[in-house]
């Protein structure tokens, strides 16, 4: 059993977490909201899961650190500072950051990644999300680890080759561009497509969150897994069985 601490508790994905704490046979430590104590929090946790706003998380590091435990961070919306912090922090602490913590996303971005690979830059890559009316930040943390999964699939950086807020007398698409596109209504918890597409053909590759309990049970999965791991930076894909062997021949 493991003492997990809920930074953002009341929200929407703090509920959820709770829930899937508990459900998982863990021990839900305490949470926090805007103006909680994270280091207090902290000390009477196993590790931390944080689904709350940028503007936290350097304090949320800083009492992870202070605690000497790991942290799982599911806040979206990260500028490069905030990077830079987890960068830093991963010196002295396991953290695992990740834009979507289900499980299927992970598997998708690694889909997304060899289609990238495989088909050349004269295949437009296009990634399309739909959220919840209340989300506040675009394009969604989960369509740019897409895109950075595009990007790493033609090897070239995703910063400087993404295109996105398309409106008025835009121009020609540029070609190699990775293109993002954010809707926005309703209560969806979560669509993403990426869409590439060639001459006369185009390939859809999507995820549906139907709940957002996908997202909860993976950040518990998540936070179990960085017990006891070395100081260092880590990914949801860290956590998904290798890449199958390729395909035999002939198949
Ligand atoms: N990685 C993933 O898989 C997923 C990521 N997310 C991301 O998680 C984040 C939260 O989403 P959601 O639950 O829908 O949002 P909500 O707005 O419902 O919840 C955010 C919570 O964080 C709290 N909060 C705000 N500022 C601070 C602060 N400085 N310190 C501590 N707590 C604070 C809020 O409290 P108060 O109301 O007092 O401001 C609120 O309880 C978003 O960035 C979202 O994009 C969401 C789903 C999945
Ligand atoms: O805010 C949300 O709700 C979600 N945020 C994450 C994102 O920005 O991609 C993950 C999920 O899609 C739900």
């Amino acid at each position: 059993m493991v003492r997990i601490g809920i930074i953002g508790s009341e929200g929407r994905m703090g509920q959820a977490l709770a829930r899937a704490v508990t459900d998982g046979g863990h021990e839900l430590a305490g949470g926090i909201d805007r103006g909680g104590d994270p280091a207090a929090l902290a000390d009477r946790s196993d590790v931390l899961v944080d689904f709350s706003a940028p503007v936290a998380l350097e304090a949320n590091l800083h009492a992870a650190i202070g605690a000497g435990i790991p942290m799982v961070i599911g806040t979206t919306g990260l500028e490069d500072r905030h990077h830079v912090a987890i960068d830093n922090a991963a010196r002295q602490l396991a953290v695992l950051q990740t834009g979507n913590t289900s499980l299927g996303i992970t598997l998708l971005a690694r889909l997304v990644r060899e289609a990238a690979a495989s088909l050349g830059p004269e295949w437009d890559i296009e990634i399309v999300e739909m959220h919840h009316r209340m989300k506040v930040d675009a394009p969604s943390g989960t369509a740019l680890l897409l895109g950075e999964a595009a990007a790493a699939g033609r090897g070239i950086e995703l910063a400087g080759n993404s295109e996105s807020g398309r409106d008025g007398h835009t121009g020609a698409r540029q070609q190699g561009a990775i293109g993002f596109a954010a809707l926005r209504g309703g209560t969806v918890a979560g669509e993403h497509s990426v869409i590439v597409a060639g001459e006369e053909e185009r390939l859809t590759l999507s995820h549906s969150a139907e709940n957002r309990m996908i997202f909860a049970r993976g950040a518990v999965k998540a936070a179990q897994w960085l017990i006891g791991r070395d100081a260092g930076r880590y990914a949801m894909d860290d956590i998904l069985a290798p890449d199958p062997a390729p395909a035999a021949t002939g198949a």
